[in-house]
This record gives structure tokens, C-alpha cells and sequence, in this order.
């Protein structure tokens, strides 16, 4: 593990601490061994725009770890637009006993992803690299969840035929999107928005739940 991340896993556990989240040492180690692969491979997968490993762990991965109470209802999870795997790898660490998809257009990210599960020993995670357009599923998923992927409309309209009867879709956003709410199709309704609040970031997090209206 990087260690400037090793020095600061005690601050780390003390931040989920303070959260309420609660965190194993193995899923300590977990969650900080992803995200020093995450910077390791940085250059060569094109990862993220942050370098610096305590911006990282505050911007990154306690940005995806205060996600996590917020998706204790659902079983199956796709995080549409994931990138190097945020949320859903620090999701899937938390939350061994529920199912993620993670799924990203771009291959680099989803090679890096495959090589991550497997090292972490994953046995909840799939990686799928497609369009999400493209993406089928027999069952669907209770929640489909993103993170700076796309606007409201699009990501449902994109992801319509992938959520399950009586899912819900999770998008996490950085400002409260009351014009894209505006946007949605008659088809959707607003279920819930909740306001959370991330340890060292200045801005609010607004997490949006969605469902089709039946
Ligand atoms: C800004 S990044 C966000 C990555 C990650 N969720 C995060 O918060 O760091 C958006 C990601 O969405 C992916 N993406 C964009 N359009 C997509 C599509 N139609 N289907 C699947 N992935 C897509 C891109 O390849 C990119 O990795």
C-alpha cells in the first residue's frame, strides 16, 4: 500500500467512525489498497484527475463510502459510469452481501477494474465494458446508481430497461439539480432527495432518488 495512505488509515477509520459507518480492518485494508492501486495506475489507465493521495482519500473514496448507507434497501446495484470504480467498488467492500455491476464504456478503466476485484478478492463484483445503451439484463437491478456520470434525463432514459420492478435510481450530485429535475419525463416522479454531508468537502452532496411511476 502507498505509504502516505498508511499513515493515514487511522484518520480514515476515524472519519467513518464519525460517520457511522462501520468498517472491518479487513475492509480497511480493502478500501485503502483500492485506492492506492487507483493512484498507482493512475498514468497508465487515466483514472482520475487527483494525484494527491489525502485529497484522494477524502474526495474519493469517503465521497463513495457515504454512499453506503444510503443503498441498505437494495440487493443489486449497477453504477453506470464508473470509472475506476467509483462508488462502486468501495460499495461492493462495505457491502459483501449485495450484488454490483460495474459498468463503464471506456475498456482502460474496466481492465483496471477486473485486475482490482480479482486482487482484492471480490466475489460480488462483475465488470462489464459497453455502452450502457447496449447493456442488457435479464432481472434488471433494484438500484442503479452514478456518480458525475450524466444528466438526470439521460441517465435514466439511457438506463430505462435495466432497473428492476419497484427499483429506484441513486445519482449522486454536487449541486441540487432542480433544472434537470424540471427535465424529467412525466414518466418519473422524484422520490427523495437527501443532503449529506462529506468529511473536507466544502460543497453538499445531494444524493437523488427516482422511480418510474407505475
Ligand atoms: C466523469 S467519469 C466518472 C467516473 C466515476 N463515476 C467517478 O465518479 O469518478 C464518467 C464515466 O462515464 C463513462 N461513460 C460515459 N458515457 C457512457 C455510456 N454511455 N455508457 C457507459 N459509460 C459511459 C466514461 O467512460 C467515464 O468513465
Amino acid at each position: 500500500m502507498n505509504q502516505v495512505l498508511k499513515q493515514l488509515q487511522p484518520e480514515f477509520n476515524k472519519e467513518c467512525e464519525k460517520l457511522g459507518i462501520s468498517v472491518s480492518d479487513k475492509q480497511s485494508e480493502q478500501l485503502l489498497n483500492y485506492l492506492s492501486s487507483l493512484l498507482k495506475w493512475n498514468k497508465a489507465f487515466n483514472l482520475t484527475a487527483i494525484r494527491d493521495p489525502k485529497e484522494a482519500l477524502y474526495l474519493h473514496l469517503l465521497d463513495s463510502v457515504v454512499v453506503s448507507p444510503a443503498i441498505k434497501q437494495f440487493d443489486s446495484c449497477l453504477d453506470v459510469g464508473t470509472g475506476g470504480g467509483l462508488p462502486g467498488i468501495p460499495l461492493a467492500i462495505l457491502n459483501p452481501n449485495k450484488e454490483f455491476t460495474l459498468l463503464d464504456t471506456n475498456s482502460k478503466k474496466t481492465r483496471f477494474l477486473k485486475q482490482v476485484v480479482y486482487e482484492l478478492g471480490l466475489k460480488n463484483v462483475t465488470v462489464v465494458n459497453k455502452r450502457v445503451q447496449d447493456f442488457q439484463s435479464d432481472s434488471g437491478y433494484a438500484c442503479i446508481l452514478s456518480r458525475a456520470f450524466a444528466s438526470l434525463k439521460d441517465m435514466t432514459d439511457w438506463t430505462w430497461h435495466l432497473l428492476a420492478k419497484g427499483g429506484q435510481w441513486l445519482a449522486m450530485k454536487g449541486v441540487y439539480p432542480q433544472q434537470e429535475i424540471e427535465e424529467l419525463a412525466e414518466t418519473l416522479e422524484l422520490v427523495e432527495s437527501k443532503q449529506v454531508k462529506v468529511p473536507n468537502l466544502d460543497a453538499t452532496r445531494y444524493f437523488i432518488y427516482l422511480q418510474k411511476i407505475s
